[in-house]
């Protein structure tokens, strides 16, 4: 019989070459009204020749297969469904090579089950292929190009059921039975490759074995290779007459199974170098940014799209769909999106082009709306609150930790690190002169040395002293070597360290002071310049008086009641202005003992003249008593300090005139 069909359709990923031979009833429904057209409308046919009682069988050709590397099920040939079944309609029917066989009810009834799931739009894409493939299972379903497939098309094509005399309805039963049968094939192969997969690989016919057992392998390989390849080159044969492009599919099957018998060991290696790349390469999805207008003629005219993604109301996502994956131009790696001006407009776009397409409303693309959060967004619409944040953060702990050391650069000041001498070497004798108020200090040293001998008797020590008098008398130097005297540490501190700009600072180091004192007592406290922050307390009030410094005062009057004799703590100041100190200073059980140290008389002088002339070279004709005496009436007034200074100049000036 001549052919009935002939076409040639040129928009087709998968080309199908589509002779049919239909059952004679089958056949005089297929030249009714209805099926001509449907089948001209039908997509993925590049070719089709319907066949009027052609002798030949029915065949359809597919590269589909090749498209995925995939080898689904061929049939030779068809036969009557009645060549070798039983009548039994409970029975599953299959053809001589095995094939399932559809009578027109079991067609009728899958077709009915299947427009079920399709239609059920409370599914998800994933879930209607899961049903679906159930479906197939349970019905024993054939590959693409079987005899089961084959009544399947005839059953929609023939489909008299109300819901199918939509126009275009057929088609898309056609397209929607075409893509569930493929998935569900691509599915079961894989599963096939995985399983396959798993099993211990074949002993290779170039394994090297220790006893003989290695030759039968390889005789038994060898064997099985031929036997395999002699089937093959069978079956290729038969085939080759029947297909017209089966040969590069066959080839491709042979050449997978080599290479993945041989890549297996490799397959990791290659898997975990594709997730480091995929990671460097950002998922190696390229992003392409379309219109509108293109997204409408080249992929929704077309049925490419699966569903729309709506991302924070601005852009569009198109996920395309198996088809559309498989498009030449487009990879399954390119994500195709576009902005929108606004969701609304978007709808109504989107709604008009469906509607030119000619999309039944059922087939709507679904559009999905998402709000994505991306982290470096929000971060940077967070930054300047944290940055804030974790400034007023910082500072607070700067300042509560350490007061105001470290926010503009300064140390916490420690005075263990700074003022803090554990072996004093200065003594007495390093201190000429100023022979009462050693006389006085004298108490002291003595206490510290033996505190038992005191306190054996009920004696109070005085808790300090307060060493005045003019600049460079010998204060802080008479403190030192009271320590050295006693052999006790000696911790120093001036006044004026104690005064800060931040609130609490002075206060908090007092604190220190005197802990680290308690610590190591016996020891001696050394306050220089205690006028900074001893001074009367209530003056300069109403012009900005420190109350910072009232705060230090305050801290260090409590610390010197706080300890008790047998702390064995002295607190020895130093001032120049003895006549400014706040009267809580000076009471009784602080610094009840005034030590005034004024600038040396001759002897004094004399004494002091000798302490520092020892520590510089002389002229051999020079006689120290002489001149230390004659040095001493020349310098009425000056200070043990002057002194010193006077003696380092004529080491200096001796040194600019090169003396040795
Ligand atoms: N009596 C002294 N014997 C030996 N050297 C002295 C004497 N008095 C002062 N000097 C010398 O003068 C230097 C300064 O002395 P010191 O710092 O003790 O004076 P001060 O009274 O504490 O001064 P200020 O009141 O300015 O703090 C000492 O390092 C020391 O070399």
């Amino acid at each position: 019989m001549a052919t009935l069909l002939s076409r040639n359709s040129t928009a087709s990923h998968a080309v199908l070459k589509v002779p049919f031979q239909l059952q004679s009833h089958t056949l005089r429904r297929v030249t009714g009204t209805t099926i001509p057209t449907t089948i001209k409308r039908g997509i993925h046919t590049k070719q089709r020749h319907i066949n009027y009682h052609s002798p030949k069988p029915v065949i359809i050709q597919s590269d589909i297969s090749q498209s995925f590397g995939l080898s689904f099920k061929r049939f030779n040939s068809y036969q009557s469904p009645d060549h070798h079944n039983n009548d039994n309609n409970n029975v599953p029917k299959f053809n001589a090579q095995g094939e399932r066989i559809f009578t027109d009810d079991e067609a009728e009834h899958l077709l009915s089950k299947l427009k079920k799931i399709w239609s059920d739009s409370s599914l998800s894409e994933a879930e209607k292929q899961i049903r679906i493939d159930s479906v197939f299972d349970e019905f024993q379903m054939g590959g693409l190009v079987s005899p089961s497939t084959t009544m399947m098309i005839n059953a929609i094509l023939t489909d008299q059921s109300p819901d199918a005399e939509v126009a275009g309805q057929k088609m898309k039963n056609m397209h929607l039975f075409h893509d569930s049968l493929k998935k569900y094939h691509f599915q079961k192969e894989l599963r096939a490759r995985v399983s396959k997969s798993k099993t211990p690989p074949p002993v290779s016919k170039w394994s090297v074995s220790q006893d003989g057992a290695s030759t039968e392998n390889k005789g038994k390989s060898a064997k099985n290779e031929s036997t395999e390849n002699e089937s093959s080159k069978k079956d290729n044969d038969t085939k080759s007459e029947e297909f017209n492009s089966s040969e590069p599919q066959k080839k491709s099957e042979e050449n997978g199974k080599q290479e993945f018998d041989g890549i297996q060991n490799y397959v990791l290696l290659i898997v975990l170098s594709s997730l480091v790349f995929a990671y460097l390469s950002g998922g190696g999805v390229e992003e392409k940014v379309i219109t509108f207008q293109e997204f409408q003629t080249q992929f929704l005219q077309k049925g490419f799209v699966e569903k729309l993604i709506v991302k924070d109301n601005s852009e569009v996502e198109v996920v395309l769909n198996e088809r559309g994956k498989a498009q030449p131009g487009t990879s399954g790696n390119t994500t195709y999106s576009f902005s929108i001006s606004s969701v609304l407009n978007f709808e109504e776009k989107l709604k008009k082009a469906q509607q030119e397409a000619n999309m039944p409303e059922v087939m709507w693309i679904p559009v999905i709306y998402v709000q994505t959060v991306s982290i470096g967004k929000a971060l940077f619409q967070l930054a300047p609150s944290l940055l804030l944040l974790s400034f007023l953060l910082w500072t607070t702990k700067k300042a509560l930790s350490g007061g105001a050391g470290g926010m503009f650069g300064q140390k916490k000041k420690t005075f263990k690190k700074f003022n803090a001498e554990k072996n004093v070497k200065v003594n007495f004798a390093d201190v000429a002169g100023c022979d009462e108020a050693k006389e006085e200090i004298m108490e002291f040293v003595k206490f510290l040395k033996n505190p038992a001998k005191y306190e054996k008797l009920g004696a109070k020590i005085p808790r300090g002293a307060i060493l005045s008098g003019p600049p460079g008398t010998g204060k802080t130097l008479l403190a030192k070597a009271t320590a050295g005297e006693a052999g006790v540490p000696f911790y120093s501190v001036s006044g004026s360290e104690f005064v800060e700009m931040f609130v609490g600072v002075g206060a908090s180091r007092v604190r220190d002071l005197f802990k680290t004192a308690r610590e190591n007592a016996p020891s001696i406290v050394f306050v220089d310049e205690i006028d900074a922050i001893g001074k009367s307390r209530g003056k300069g009030k109403g012009m900005g008086g420190n109350d910072e410094r009232e705060n230090t005062l305050n801290q260090l009057l409590v610390e010197m009641d706080g300890f008790s004799t047998s702390d064995h703590v002295v607190v020895l100041a130093g001032t120049n202005r003895a006549d400014v100190l706040d009267s809580a200073l000076l009471r009784p059980g602080r610094f009840d003992r005034k030590i005034y140290i004024s600038n040396p008389e001759l002897e004094g002088r004399k004494d002091i003249f000798g302490v520092h002339l020892k520590k510089i070279r002389l002229a051999p004709s020079c006689d120290l008593d002489d001149l230390k005496g004659r040095l001493a009436a020349l310098t009425p007034g000056m200070s043990g300090a002057d002194i010193a200074n006077v003696c380092n100049e004529a080491a200096l000036t001796a040194a600019r005139h090169n003396e040795e």
